[in-house]
């Protein structure tokens, strides 16, 4: 999954992954999370996904990366917000109150460019990744946000029913990628309705994770 495909995917109008409506696994379990009003909540792998306008309805603040320069155009034209567009490192860095994305590559974006942030809510970031990268991925979210902590969903199936991504993400791999630096808490198990791409029984799996207590 390079860069190339993902901007065929946009290209070519192909987002199944897109919802039409806000995440209601983020709606019932962001609490678990227990962070302040005007909280920096960091999406990495944004896309245009309304949990962002979600996050602003309710007085946060948000920052989140998506090499789809088509992808942020959208997500702001739906915001109904205007931005204002800079250059940083090498990525375009679309800015209004409460808000900043940047368009790039997540492996690009250092922790200065991120500056501090709350919390991380990964929907459909981690499941996009195949798995050499997703080590990578990881691994990276916990330098830049300096172990922040996360709302994960992920997706569980049988990968050999169905190639991703989304890819089948288990329980041992988020332990595998995520025990040495976070306490894990599965918070719901909920059947993927009609099945994944409407073929593949799956479950969507809500993940907590915080940092070990010192
Ligand atoms: C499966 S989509 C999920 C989008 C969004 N999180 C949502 O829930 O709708 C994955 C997104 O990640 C973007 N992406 C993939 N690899 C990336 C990378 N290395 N850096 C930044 N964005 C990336 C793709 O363009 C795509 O929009």
């Amino acid at each position: 999954m390079d860069a190339k495909f993902w901007h065929q995917k946009w290209e070519r109008n192909e987002i199944g992954f897109h919802r039409s409506t806000v995440n209601p696994l983020l709606i019932n379990h962001f609490n678990a999370l227990n962070l302040a009003k005007n909280s920096r909540i960091f999406l990495p792998l944004c896309g245009k996904t309304l949990d962002i306008g979600w996050f602003l309805a309710n007085n946060y603040r948000v920052v989140g990366v998506e090499l789809s320069e088509m992808a942020i155009r959208q997500l702001f034209i739906n915001l109904g917000i205007e931005p204002h567009v800079t250059e940083n490192q090498g990525m375009w860095h679309y800015q209004a109150e409460n808000i900043d994305i940047f368009v790039g590559n997540l492996f690009d974006l250092t922790a200065g460019m991120l500056d501090s942030v709350d919390a991380i809510y990964d929907r459909a970031a981690l499941v996009a990744l195949p798995k050499a990268m997703r080590t990578q991925y990881s691994a990276h979210l916990i330098t830049i946000t300096h172990v922040a902590p996360q709302l994960l969903i992920c997706f569980e199936y049988d990968q050999a029913l169905l190639e991703g991504p989304p890819f089948s993400i288990s329980a041992t791999e988020i332990k595998q990628h995520y025990a040495a630096n976070y306490e894990l808490q599965l918070l719901e198990s909920v059947d993927v309705a009609g099945g994944l791409k409407e073929i593949c029984p799956a479950k969507e799996n809500v993940w907590l994770l915080k940092q070990h207590r010192h």
